[in-house]
Order: C-alpha cells, then structure tokens, then sequence
C-alpha cells in the first residue's frame, strides 16, 4: 500500500513546485479567514489552475455555508473539498450533491469514543480524516500542530487518513502504528506560522513513502 500525501496550507506558486516535485498526491487550500493560512478565492483559482493534472487540490473549509460553497467550486474549482468543521452527515450529503465533488470529512479526536463519530459519515464522505481535537481556546479547528494518541486508531475501520501534528521526525511512526492510507500535514512542514518549508517537506514525504515500503515489507 502507497501512503498518500497531502500538504496543506499551500499558498506560493513556489510551495506548489515543491509539493509536486516532491511527489505529493494532494495539496490543501484554506479558506478560514482567521488561519494564517487563508487564500483569497483568486489566488486559490491561480494555484489550482497550475496544478491542475498533476496534484490533487483540495478546498479546506469550516461549516461553509451555500454561498462559499459555491464560490469556491465555481471560481477556485478544486478536485476535492474538505470539511473541517460540524458538518453532520446529511449536510456532508447536501454539499456532495451541490457541488458534485468527493468531500474529505475531518473528524476531531482527543478521546477513544471520538472515533465512532466516523461510522455516520459511512458512505456519504468520500474519505475520512482523523485529526487532533482543537483545544477549546485554540483559534483554529485544525492546523494547530497538536497530535493525538494514534494508539485510539485501532478502533478505527480503514481505510482513514490521519492528521494532527506530524512532522517529518515522526511521519514513519505514525504511518507504521496506524496503517493510514493518506497523511496530512500543515504546521509540521512550516518554518513559521503559515510559511511552508521547501526542506520540510520534502522530508515530510520521503519519510511517508519509507514508512509505506517498511510496513510492505512487513506484510
Ligand atoms: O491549516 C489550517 O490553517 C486549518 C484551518 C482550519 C481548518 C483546518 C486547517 N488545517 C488542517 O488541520 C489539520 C492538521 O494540521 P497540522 O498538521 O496539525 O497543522 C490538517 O488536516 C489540515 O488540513
């Protein structure tokens, strides 16, 4: 099995040159005014439009509602949206059929029983993501660089990608203890809040595909 990796928080022209020369699957775009990270809907149309067929892009967003739903699919057009909020089910639904796009559905973990909130999104998220549970001060819902126990991830029913805190120093731990197919970084490859790191990231995915032939070789 190929771990897939997705970079978000990409925002240069330059950062997307180095996602896809490093080999990533999936870049993310932020659309969450507060986040140090956020991209206006034409700067995102440009980058999506540069990496249009050869990385996947994904939309990040936060309980959007219909207005910036359409936005973004009509003026940014990504391949993929990402819902990082309390979307419920039948919302996650609705969006899918407005838009037409396969959604990531983010799910906040901090404690074991966090991990069934997935099985409702059964058959409706196109992927699920599990990621660290914002401290209830944090100004963001995601992108905080806070890990979670991966050890809960047992209890979870695969496939699921993971997120929260990975770094380049621990991508090959997480990948080889929780067997996820797709891994999504922010913090992790920055050299400052909102500042992706060429050097990061390319260790960020090397030590991702290691993992994956590590955990081959295993099986
Ligand atoms: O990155 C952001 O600024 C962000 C803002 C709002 C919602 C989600 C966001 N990022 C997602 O958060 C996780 C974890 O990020 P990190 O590696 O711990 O910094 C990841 O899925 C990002 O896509």
């Amino acid at each position: 099995m190929t771990v897939k990796v997705k970079i978000c928080g990409v925002r240069t022209p330059a950062i997307l040159e180095t996602a896809v020369a490093a080999g990533a699957d999936f870049v993310g775009l932020v659309f969450f005014a507060t986040s140090p990270r956020n991209l206006g809907l034409q700067e995102a149309a440009s980058l999506v439009e540069a990496a249009r067929g050869r990385v996947a892009t994904v939309a990040v967003m936060v309980d959007p509602d219909d207005a910036l739903i359409d936005q973004v699919a009509q003026t940014v057009s990504p391949d993929l949206l990402q819902l990082h909020g309390h979307e419920t089910p039948e919302r996650v639904a609705a969006i899918k059929a407005r838009t037409r796009l396969p959604v990531i559905k983010a799910i906040p973990v901090a404690v074991a029983a966090d991990i069934a909130a997935a099985d409702a999104y059964a058959g409706i998220a196109d992927e699920i993501l599990f990621d660290a549970k914002a401290a209830p001060d944090a100004a963001l819902p995601g992108g905080n660089g806070v890990p979670f126990d991966w050890r809960m991830l047992a209890a979870a029913r695969p496939p699921f990608g993971l997120s929260g805190g990975l770094n380049p120093g621990n991508i090959a731990e997480a990948v080889r203890l929780t067997g996820a197919h797709l891994v999504d970084v922010s913090s992790g490859v920055e050299s400052a809040a909102g500042v992706k790191d060429e050097e990061l990231i390319l260790r960020f995915i090397q030590g991702a595909r290691g993992a994956t032939q590590q955990q081959a070789k295993a099986s």
